[in-house]
């Protein structure tokens, strides 16, 4: 039954020219249709997706009773529920795809009154005009996401979408472009561009030539079809040696670019500073060099930016905001982890503190 519902959301990201209000009413009449066996719906849900150092974002995270969280990237709900199990506090969740959405209004009815949700991407932090005792951003794709007929994966045969929310349905949120209409429209050197900069993909060249040689005959419509662009244009003995399949990095530059994730991390770790209250902590994991070094470079800044401040008289009024590093190096996941979840070995945890200095 729960597979139904989420069937069901997918349909009605599709469908056309609904306002996000309208749309985030059918995900809850949906989620609480009458057709549904109560005991279908509710928590627990089925999760695929494990979460990724768990036991570390917990630990930087210290939760406390009283207290609220964010969860900026609730996914499957892996470390909401851990944080509500925790300590008698309550969490914010948010996400922008509405079938985690779906998945978060079931766990809120096995935790009454303590989690709170809201379809909502955490670029747009700042407009949620509130403040947490702690947040959390787990960047990326959840497993159910890379499951799912969206076309997130090489794997299976799927149309190229991989928006992991929708155009159509999201009035206020960001206008995404869907991954055959990048392929189809954009230059082969914009394209080229796209699996250098997001993927680090060698061949990207070759595979940008292939795409624009293919697409003149038909147009792209599904994730098989790029596979065999990309098989086409890698050479052959790489492709044989290669320790990862010869298209991964070009689907995840795609998946980057559609949604773009490094955009929306940007303006996430500026506002999540900001909506920090004194003694909150960000914890921050990522999957991508890219993303870890936005986040290193940033922490920096502000850790910096604070020790600066310290040394100057008071003027702003600010009485010495310090934000303090907790964690000198990246934390990464255990061998242990690793070797029960692979899709986890690329993570890295970052954590940063507010701390309020009494001068
Ligand atoms: C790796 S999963 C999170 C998994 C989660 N920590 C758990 O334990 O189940 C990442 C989630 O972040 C969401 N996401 C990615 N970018 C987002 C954004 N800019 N705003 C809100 N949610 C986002 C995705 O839709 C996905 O559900």
């Amino acid at each position: 039954m729960v597979n139904l519902s989420l069937h069901l959301t997918q349909a009605c990201l599709r469908a056309p020219n609904l306002g996000r209000r309208s749309a985030s009413r059918t995900v809850r009449t949906i989620c609480s249709a009458s057709t549904y066996p109560k005991s279908d719906i509710v928590f627990p849900y089925s999760r695929i997706h494990q979460p990724v150092m768990l036991d570390e974002v917990i630990a930087h995270l210290a939760p406390q009773p009283g207290k609220v969280y964010l969860d900026g990237t609730f996914g499957e709900g892996g470390y909401t529920k851990r944080i509500l199990d925790e300590a008698d506090c309550r969490v914010f969740a948010i996400d922008q795809d509405p079938c985690a959405i779906d998945k978060a209004h079931m766990l809120a009815q096995a935790y009454p009154d303590r989690l709170e949700v809201k379809w909502h991407e955490f670029g747009k932090l700042g407009a949620l005009s509130r403040t947490f005792d702690g947040i959390v951003l787990d960047i990326g794709l959840s497993s159910g996401q890379l499951a799912s007929d969206r076309g997130f994966s090489f794997k299976t045969d799927s149309p190229l979408d991989m928006r992991m929310s929708s155009t159509s349905t999201h009035g206020s949120l960001r206008r995404l472009i869907p991954a055959d209409v990048v392929l189809n429209q954009f230059s082969a050197e914009k394209l080229a561009g796209i699996f250098r900069q997001y993927g680090q993909e060698r061949f990207a060249r070759p595979i940008a030539n292939e795409i624009d040689k293919r697409r003149a005959k038909a147009p792209f419509a599904t994730t098989h079809q790029l596979v065999d662009a990309v098989l086409a244009a890698v050479p052959k003995r790489y492709a044989r040696e290669a320790t990862i399949h010869p298209a991964t990095r070009v689907f995840q530059s795609l998946r980057i670019y559609v949604n773009d994730e490094l955009g929306q991390l940007q303006s996430g770790l500026a506002s999540a500073a900001n909506a920090l209250n004194p003694g909150g902590r960000l914890v921050v994991v990522s999957f991508h060099s890219l993303e870890d070094s936005m986040i290193k470079k940033h922490f920096r800044a502000l850790a910096q930016e604070a020790a600066l401040s310290e040394e100057l008289p008071d003027t702003d009024g600010s009485n010495g905001t310090v934000f303090r590093i907790l964690t000198k190096r990246a934390a990464r996941p255990t061998s242990t982890e690793v070797d029960q979840n692979p899709r986890c070995r690329s993570a890295k945890l970052r954590a940063l503190e507010r701390v309020t200095s009494i001068r």
